[in-house]
């Protein structure tokens, strides 16, 4: 295996359609990529994650976001070539990133990064971040649905219209709204969108945005997207964290009145471990089993992290 390539040499009997590049050779990339962040910028994104790794961010999210800056530019050095070809003036739409993964894994912490670290790679100055959970149905709608408890599992989202947003996207339409949801009220906010103006990439993340079409759907947004990455980890690594991330709730925004799990705030320690431990349990670890983690072979690439968050393999989609 030659020293200067990041890539394990696959065997003829290699079947996977990734390559498996380990940590010390995906790092070793990171001088290749010296970042455009300045040590003040880069502690400031600190604030992203409660205690993301400054080390790994080097290490790790650099790279990433360059490899992805890479094939933004080749996707539209391939549109414009093709444009040229077919005597087509239209201009090229939004690369699209999809981020998938549990509940809890890390996906909007990564996706928050790659916003910021991608926006400073100088092809692609425009980055713009949705959330699947405002396609969410409305709190009323799960109930009168009877699913209130499935909220996260595929048939708990308004797929049409999370199909139509990315749709009109990959459309290059002008102007595209996105509904919100609240974490602090538990429900989509009424009056409220997020606006999308043909950015030069969008990252799109959510629990189930690597889903095969569902039933009598021709169309998934998966098939929608110049790239995916999947979020995966140990399910006892992100049971723990579910229960850390709770816990650190259950003293902060829990104790907001308006707080949908305002009456989880008054919990003591050991109760609020087994309230954590029972919602994982009932619906989040069901559907990591059952819905998503069946999809991660569907990713352009796999980010694998190990208990202390660290990344310790990237799986990549051979090409
Ligand atoms: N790379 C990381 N380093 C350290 N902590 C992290 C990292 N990624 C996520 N976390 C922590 O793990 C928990 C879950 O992350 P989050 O991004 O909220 O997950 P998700 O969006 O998948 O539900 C949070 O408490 C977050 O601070
Ligand atoms: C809002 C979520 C469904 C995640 O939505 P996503 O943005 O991934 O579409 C999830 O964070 C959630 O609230 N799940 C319900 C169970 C729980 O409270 O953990």
């Amino acid at each position: 295996m030659s020293e200067a390539s990041a890539v394990r040499e696959s065997s003829p009997r290699d079947q996977s359609p990734f390559v498996e590049i380990d940590r010390a050779r995906w790092s070793a990339l990171a001088p290749a990529t010296p970042h455009p962040l300045d040590e003040r910028e880069l502690v400031q994104l600190r604030g992203l994650g409660d205690q993301l790794d400054l080390r790994e961010v080097e290490e790790v999210y650099q790279p990433l976001s360059k490899l992805l800056s890479l094939y933004a530019v080749g996707a539209r050095q391939l549109h414009t070539a093709t444009r040229a070809f077919l005597g087509d003036g239209r201009p090229h739409t939004p690369f699209v990133i999809g981020v998938a993964g549990s509940v809890a894994v890390g996906k909007s912490t990564i996706a928050r990064l790659l916003r910021e670290l991608l926006s400073r790679w100088e092809d692609t100055p425009r980055v713009e971040r949705v959330t699947t959970d405002g396609f969410l149905l409305p709190t009323a709608e799960l109930s009168r649905r009877g699913i209130l408890h499935r909220k996260g599992f595929p048939e708990s989202y308004d797929r049409r219209a999370l199909l139509r947003f990315v749709s009109r996207i990959k459309a290059g339409a002008e102007e595209v709204r996105a509904p919100v949801y609240s974490h602090l009220t538990y429900d989509r906010v009424p009056n409220a969108e997020i606006i999308v103006r043909r950015p030069d990439i969008l990252i799109v993340e959510g629990l189930n945005v690597l889903q095969p079409p569902g039933p009598g759907a021709s169309l998934a947004v998966s098939d929608l997207f110049d790239f995916t990455i999947y979020v995966d980890a140990r399910t006892s690594d992100i049971a723990q964290w579910y229960e850390d991330r709770f816990l650190a709730l259950q003293r902060g925004a829990f104790t907001d009145p308006r707080s949908y799990f305002h009456r989880y705030a008054a919990l003591d320690h050991d109760e609020a471990v087994r309230k954590a431990r029972e919602i994982w349990r009932e619906i989040n670890e069901p559907n990591l089993v059952q819905n998503i983690l069946p999809t991660r072979a569907r990713a352009s690439l796999v980010l694998r992290k190990e208990r202390d968050h660290a990344v310790s393999t990237v799986l990549l989609r051979k090409i």
